[in-house]
């Protein structure tokens, strides 16, 4: 699916090979600013790269156009926006922005369900905790059906039952619906239970994967 040659960006990452497969779960991780964030986003290419070339589907980077890339491959930021407004408004905006068609409620409900948030779509996002709102950026983004999901820990404002709950349920729908899952991850435990491929990044070098 992905597949990373000399990929060199600025003194932050400096990647010999790498592969990244399809239809995986592939879970990246290591301590705080080794550059998981700068891989992912590299791989959506909201950044671009110094040297080398990254391929997707076997075509460079460099020739897909952005926004193209962006249908098939989407990411969800460490610290997402969640809009004021209600449930339904921040599910749908990311639909809205991509010109893709809308959703219906018992969808919206649907997506819910699988984030595992038992609340009403006109419920007011200010209300929520911080890991409520975390799960509704995580909605949005499956909503919106890519390809391949980039989330830049996804679970970090939940407890570890919870985390545990959701990173399950998230990974049984990235199989059965044949999506490519690449997750950064502070927990080694989450990574070794739920991930095929492990990626671990240390001062911007591949120290260890399964996915080398
Ligand atoms: N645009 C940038 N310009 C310069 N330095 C940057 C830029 N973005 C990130 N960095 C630096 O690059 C390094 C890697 O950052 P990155 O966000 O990829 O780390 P991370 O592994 O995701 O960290 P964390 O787990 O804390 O989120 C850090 O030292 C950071 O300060």
């Amino acid at each position: 699916m992905f597949l990373l040659k000399e990929v060199k960006y600025k003194d932050i990452l400096n990647i010999e090979s790498l592969s990244i497969k399809k239809h995986k779960t592939t879970c990246i991780v290591g301590e705080s600013g080794s550059g998981k964030t700068t891989l992912l986003r590299l791989l959506n290419k909201l950044i671009s790269y110094d040297r080398g070339e990254i391929f997707y589907n076997n075509q460079p980077l460099s020739d897909i156009d952005s926004i193209k890339l962006r249908r098939d491959v989407v990411m969800l930021p460490q610290a997402p926006a969640i809009f004021s407004g209600s449930i339904k408004d921040n599910l749908l905006i990311g639909l809205k922005f991509s010109e893709r068609p809308l959703a219906s409620d018992n969808q919206l409900y649907e997506v819910l369900k699988l984030v595992k948030l038992n609340k009403e779509l006109s419920q007011d996002t200010e209300k929520l905790s911080g890991g409520e709102k975390q799960r509704v950026a995580l909605a949005r983004v499956i909503l919106m059906n890519p390809e391949v999901l980039l989330l830049d820990e996804p679970s970090s404002a939940l407890d570890e039952d919870t985390e545990h709950i959701i990173i399950e349920s998230l990974v049984n729908y990235t199989k059965e619906s044949d999506k490519t899952l690449i997750m950064v991850t502070h927990s080694k435990k989450v990574a070794s239970q739920f991930a095929d491929e492990i990626i671990e990044i240390k001062q911007g070098k591949i120290i260890n994967g399964k996915g080398v």
